[in-house]
């Protein structure tokens, strides 16, 4: 499945948030978005996920408009892994990995959604805090359990808000190579990312949001220039082999 912006727009409180986006996500791609602070991403993500009508433009599913399609249906195409999520209070590791079952559950037998759940817990080192609270969790177990939940829809397109910011290297490393794992059997994802070695490493392609505007898409290469990190974040970065890291600040007038 492909999913589309058509020239999306989202003005709230008089604040252009969003101004003529047009992007595509593609089967077997990880598409990153990144951009500096308050640039847009999450907005734009949910507006993909359709938990956020835009204010023009269309979002396209397989060429059907999402707002048109009937929840459980959309709910079933698109995965969507929040920023940040409320605690779920009383609700097993389990239980909350089985919410990701909601728009199946006209569709799937119990012993399906059980063993996506399984799956989906295995995927992301969960399985053996299956019976625990998970309000009893650390914030990067947390995080995977939510990773869980979306991995567990069984989507064909997985809408990913900072999947990694709470996780240790090695946690965050493992998310991104089974991003990898699911582009290479056919998944479309997009993943918004501040971890640009990560980007760089994992994404096939990645688009720079900078004040509700993207401002460059390509290849992790075409795209990660001194000259983006100088525009876009306004910071100098040293190279150490193929990896740019952020090393002073050049412009602090002209970040967002
Ligand atoms: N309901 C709203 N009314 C007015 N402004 C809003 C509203 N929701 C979000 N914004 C603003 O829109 C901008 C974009 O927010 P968004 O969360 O999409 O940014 P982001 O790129 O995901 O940022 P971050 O990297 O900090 O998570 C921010 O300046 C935010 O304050």
């Amino acid at each position: 499945m492909i999913l589309q912006t058509d020239t999306i727009s989202l003005t709230l409180q008089s604040n252009r948030l969003l101004d003529d986006i047009a992007l595509e996500v593609l089967p077997g791609e990880v598409l990153g978005l990144i951009g500096p602070n308050g640039a847009g991403k999450s907005t734009l993500l949910r507006i993909m996920a359709g938990l956020l009508r835009p204010e023009t433009g269309r979002v396209l599913l397989d060429g059907q408009d999402l707002f048109t399609m009937p929840p459980e249906e959309r709910g079933r195409h698109l995965a969507y892994l929040p920023q940040e999520a409320p605690a779920a209070v009383g609700m097993s590791v389990r239980d909350v990995a089985m919410l990701g079952r909601l728009p199946h559950r006209r569709t799937s037998s119990a012993a399906q959604n059980e063993t996506a759940v399984q799956q989906a817990l295995e995927a992301v080192g969960m399985t053996a805090f299956a019976d625990r609270s998970s309000a009893s969790l650390s914030g990067g177990e947390r995080a995977r359990v939510l990773l869980a939940r979306a991995l567990a829809v069984q989507a064909p397109i997985l809408l990913a808000d900072e999947p990694v910011a709470a996780l240790d290297p090695a946690q965050a490393l493992t998310v991104m190579d089974l991003f990898g794992q699911c582009a290479v059997q056919g998944q479309a994802i997009a993943v918004v990312l501040h971890d640009l070695a990560l980007a760089a490493r994992f994404c096939t392609r990645i688009a720079v949001l900078s004040r509700g505007r993207i401002v460059s898409i390509g290849t992790p290469a075409d795209v990660l220039t001194d000259a983006l990190f100088a525009e876009v974040y306004g910071v100098a970065v040293r190279r150490c082999g193929e990896v740019a890291v952020p090393w002073s600040l050049v412009s602090s007038a002209r970040r967002p």
